[in-house]
């Protein structure tokens, strides 16, 4: 498939399904995952904690796993595409270790063969797609272990169906203003998600550098760096929010354009379009994902190979 066509599959893979999982066992979640699997698990906290729910949850990326689970009341959910990521394995023999209750996503490999042994549930998404590109496949099984209801997942995939063209059409706008530059992109609390996966995509698709930081944190240190006009002279920015952020932080993402803008930099100030959070995100995202195809191709690069990924995993599997 290419990849063009696993972009546009992603409403598709948005897909509702009704678990039966009592959540009421666990007091904390911890997601585990890395690359285009571990945002998965930033994407659901953040929609979370949106939605005001009490549970203590965390994302980890790395190995082993923190401090604080041991038993079964500490949900661990091992996310990996592949099956394979070696940090994932890691995390899955460590809940195990400390008796907490798992619950593990893949399309198959070693994850898949390993929950079966042990009687985890586990979630299987369809093979065939490269792990970022079917960030939709396994947000949707997560979804469905956090109980989302299915009006509110409709509605996000409606959201981005019924404006196709228009996602499609910004992400072409954005690529022709990023290219060239190094993206930096200013997000808010309910946006940052979504700048990590811009950047993330950049990175992976473009071959590009790019970075973000987060309101208000940035108000605190990043905002000096723009008075080198040597070094921001060579970027291009992104101020990213939301609807529902908090008042303050839209006072504070108002004067962050001001400031670029009294700078001689226009920004490329984007919200997400949608009737909820998490369908604003997730239209956010798919705007950054064509972003991100668009670049690959004004720099002449395939967005799919990852070359670099491969050897460092080839390296890494002689010992
Ligand atoms: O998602 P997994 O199969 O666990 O692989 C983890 C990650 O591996 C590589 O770094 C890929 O380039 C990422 O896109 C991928 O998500």
């Amino acid at each position: 498939m290419s990849p063009e066509e696993m972009l546009k599959s992603f409403p598709k893979q948005l897909e509702w399904e009704k678990l039966d999982i009592d959540r009421s066992l666990y007091h904390t979640i911890t997601f585990c995952g890395m690359g285009g699997s571990g945002i998965v698990g930033d994407i659901a906290r953040s929609w979370l904690e949106h939605k005001g729910c009490k549970v203590i949850t965390s994302s980890h990326r790395g190995y082993g796993l923190p401090n604080y689970i041991s038993g079964e009341e500490h949900l661990v959910v091992c996310i990996s595409y592949s099956g394979n990521t070696e940090e994932t394995l890691s995390n899955f023999a460590e809940a195990q270790k400390r008796g907490a209750s798992i619950i593990s996503i893949s399309s198959g490999g070693k994850l898949e063969e390993l929950s079966e042994k042990s009687g985890v549930l586990h979630l299987k998404v369809p093979k065939g797609f490269a792990p970022r590109y079917a960030l939709g496949y396994m947000l949707s099984k997560v979804l469905a272990v956090l109980g989302i209801e299915k009006e509110e997942l409709e509605d996000a995939r409606e959201n981005i169906e019924k404006n196709y063209e228009e996602i499609k059409k910004k992400g072409e706008e954005i690529a022709e203003k990023l290219y060239g530059y190094i993206p930096i992109i200013y997000a808010t609390p309910l946006t940052e998600v979504a700048a990590f996966r811009w950047k993330t995509q950049i990175n992976e698709n473009s071959k590009t550098q790019a970075y973000f930081a987060t309101l208000p944190e940035m108000h605190h240190n990043e905002v000096v760096g723009l008075d080198n006009a040597e070094i921001r002279s060579k970027c291009a920015f992104v101020v990213m929010f939301d609807p529902k952020d908090h008042d303050r932080v839209r006072r504070r993402v108002d004067l962050t354009i001001r400031l670029l803008k009294d700078l001689g930099i226009v920004p490329i100030a984007i919200g997400g379009d949608g009737n909820s959070y998490l369908a604003r995100l997730l239209h956010l995202i798919h705007v950054g994902d064509w972003a991100s195809y668009y670049l690959a191709g004004k720099y002449g690069f395939e967005p799919l190979p990852v070359k670099v990924i491969d050897w460092i995993k080839s390296e890494l599997s002689k010992g």
